[in-house]
């Protein structure tokens, strides 16, 4: 297990605001993840609740614009946000890469294609390396963890948990829901998994939840009305619902009048997840 080293540590109601960063051997380079730990993390073990950001974020987003850590600190949950991709690969081809691929884009899936393959391995990043490195270092209860994100990192959230079942609750802010149905997802799983649409069923929401068979799960899904994102159908909420229904798995939809798809909309909603994971957690 590699060592951690701190970026930064600001104390916040009560408890700590940290970034560290750590050789990822999943990526293959050296990642940051941000960290708030409660009050009283030292003494005692916590749950832990897992935040994945959107296309163009780092793990300072959510940290800097959502407000979470009054609530988390409130329920004592460590909150932990990762990265959203492999930053400074040597010798990467990049002249493809926009705000909606490559750094920052990278989707959370296990790339199988030859250029990305090496290093775009989001998914076991998040789900199995990231676990160890945070059950290894802090004070957490393991296997009381929770996961939730924003748009691509909404995405990221629920197929982590419809393909794992590591997780004891998730929820998504306007999570991209089908994405090898929409502009952005087919763009990046092109690029990550290559032409063969059929593997990339693999990492999609609406996909995963028509055959989820995993331990007893319910999906909270919180989307804003006035939201660009989802009148380009990017977003597409509508078909995991119905699918959702289909297979009998229990969801949440809230449709909040007249929010967008930014961080106002989620620092007003964030602090209902984090009570909706406390539930599940504590
Ligand atoms: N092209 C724009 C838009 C990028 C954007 O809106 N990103 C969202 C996530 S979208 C889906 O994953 C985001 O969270 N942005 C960061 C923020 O702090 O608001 C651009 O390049 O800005």
């Amino acid at each position: 297990m590699s060592e951690l080293k701190e970026i930064s540590s600001n104390k916040i109601f009560n408890g700590y605001q940290k970034v560290f960063s750590h050789q990822s051997k999943e990526l293959s380079c050296e990642m940051n993840f941000a960290i708030f730990l409660p009050a009283d993390s030292a003494e005692k073990k916590l749950p832990v609740l897992y935040y994945l950001s959107g296309l163009t974020c780092n793990e300072l987003n959510c940290v800097q614009k959502s407000g979470f850590q009054r609530y988390a600190a409130e329920k004592g949950l460590i909150v932990v946000c990762p990265d959203t991709s492999p930053r400074n690969i040597e010798g990467l081809d990049t002249k493809d890469f926009s705000w909606d691929f490559g750094y920052g884009a990278a989707f959370y899936v296990d790339s199988t294609t030859d250029a990305y393959k090496k290093n775009f391995r989001m998914y076991s990043y998040i789900t199995s390396e990231l676990i160890d490195v945070i059950n290894s270092n802090f004070n957490v209860i393991p296997n009381k963890q929770s996961i939730f994100g924003h748009s691509m990192g909404g995405h990221g959230a629920l197929i982590a948990a419809l393909k794992t079942g590591l997780y004891k609750s998730v929820s998504a802010f306007a999570p991209i829901s089908n994405p090898i149905n929409c502009p952005w997802g087919e763009k990046c799983f092109t690029g990550y998994l290559g032409d063969n649409r059929e593997s990339w069923k693999e990492y999609d929401a609406t996909e995963l939840v028509a055959k989820y068979n995993g331990p007893p799960l319910e999906l909270f899904i919180d989307q804003g009305s006035e939201d660009q994102f989802l009148k380009e159908n990017q977003l597409l909420p509508n078909n995991l619902i119905e699918a959702a229904k289909k297979a009998q798995v229990p969801f949440i939809y809230k449709l909040r009048d007249g929010y967008d798809h930014s961080y106002f909309f989620i620092a007003t909603f964030i602090g209902e997840h984090i009570d909706y994971h406390a539930k599940h957690l504590l």
